[in-house]
């Protein structure tokens, strides 16, 4: 996919003219540079199906519709190289946050699963075939947020993450809330549930349980699951387009000025929605008025950066300045969560 500038302003100069952008969905594990896997391939003595960043793209990128299941199983394309590595898991941290500031990003929450980049107290299988070390899901969150933070200082834009639970471990996600308590005055920011969504949550209670667990605290909560805000007390969706087909819910969630974190790239090549653009869920929810951010998801996997999502809905859903600047004034430049958590110490002081 590439830039097409047809005549119109262009989302570049649109979202230049904004020029402080926020991103609420992306995955450190989906937003790598594939320079690094080939880095710390070679560092590690890890072979890898490619020798050259262009061949390791080939791999690694999806070009056409494909399937959640389908775009999940990229993952294994690469995750050996990185997990369980100390430097690699700063490393990724750090360039993220280079990344984000050179796209004109001022603020940015970074997801992830501490588990999945761990190579001890996971349990067993150890993912991605790893052998065991000595990183645990714990120490996996101290390197990340060390990298966020030298980010920060270096490319002066702010870095909160999010913690991860994944559908198919339900036993990881009690750790993760724990995680989250344990790192909330370190940049940790909110609890998520990602991973298949066609597997039931309701067969898993200790998801829900987690998520009990983080309203008790007061640790905020999104959640890859628009069937599951209301059981999991999210208080804000990732994607979240099949709210659509249920019109009460849908209702309720516009009521309650639930935030849905778009992602219009992914949602295409994950096969979430339909590819014409221009029957897109975003145009409902664009003229509904409903509280949403427009974000890459997996840049890494979708050969992507923020700019493209702008210019995707710029050139294909009618999206005006006006609106990108409602989007951006809308959060004011920072997180739903961080402005509701600042509320919220505010009224306990
Ligand atoms: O769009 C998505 N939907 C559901 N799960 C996802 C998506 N993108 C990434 N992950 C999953 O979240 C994990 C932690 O970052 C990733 O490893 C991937 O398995």
């Amino acid at each position: 996919m590439c830039f097409t500038y047809k005549g119109r302003k262009s989302a570049k100069m649109l979202t230049r003219q904004i020029l402080e952008l926020i991103e609420l969905h992306v995955h450190l594990d989906g937003a790598i540079r594939v320079q690094t896997i080939l880095d710390v391939a070679k560092r590690r003595g890890i072979s890898l199906p490619a020798t050259t960043a262009e061949e390791l793209k080939e791999k690694i990128i999806i070009h056409e519709p494909a399937t959640l299941t389908k775009f999940l199983e990229k993952f294994e394309e690469y995750m050996h190289v990185i997990a369980g590595d100390k430097d690699a898991i700063k490393r990724i941290a750090y360039e993220f946050v280079e990344d984000k500031a050179k796209e004109g990003v001022i603020y940015v929450e970074v997801r992830y699963s501490p588990h999945f980049l761990a190579d001890c107290d996971v349990g067993k299988p150890i993912p991605w075939n790893q052998t065991e070390g000595d990183l645990s899901p714990d120490e996996v969150v101290r390197l990340v947020n060390e990298g966020l933070r030298e980010g920060e200082r270096a490319f002066n834009i702010k870095a909160r993450s999010i913690l991860c639970c994944m559908r198919h471990m339900p036993s990881w996600s009690i750790e993760v809330v724990e995680l989250c308590k344990k790192y909330r005055n370190d940049g940790v920011v909110a609890i998520d549930l990602a991973g298949d969504e066609s597997m039931n949550l309701e067969a898993n209670p200790e998801h829900r349980t987690a998520y009990e667990e983080a309203v008790r605290c007061g640790i905020h909560r999104t959640v890859h699951a628009g069937e599951a805000v209301e059981v999991l007390k999210a208080e804000r969706v990732g994607h979240g387009y099949n709210t659509l087909q249920d019109p009460a819910l849908y209702r309720k969630l516009l009521e309650q000025n639930m935030h849905f974190e778009m992602c219009p790239v992914s949602s295409k090549l994950t096969g979430a929605c339909d590819s014409d653009f221009t029957q897109h869920p975003i145009i409902t929810f664009r003229k509904d008025k409903a509280n949403y951010s427009l974000n890459t998801d997996d840049p890494l996997i979708f050969n992507s950066n923020l700019l493209l999502d702008y210019s995707v809905v710029h050139q294909h859903m009618g999206f005006t300045e006006e609106e990108f600047k409602r989007l951006t004034k809308t959060q004011d430049g920072r997180s739903v969560l961080v402005e509701r958590k600042e509320k919220n110490d505010k009224s306990s002081k």
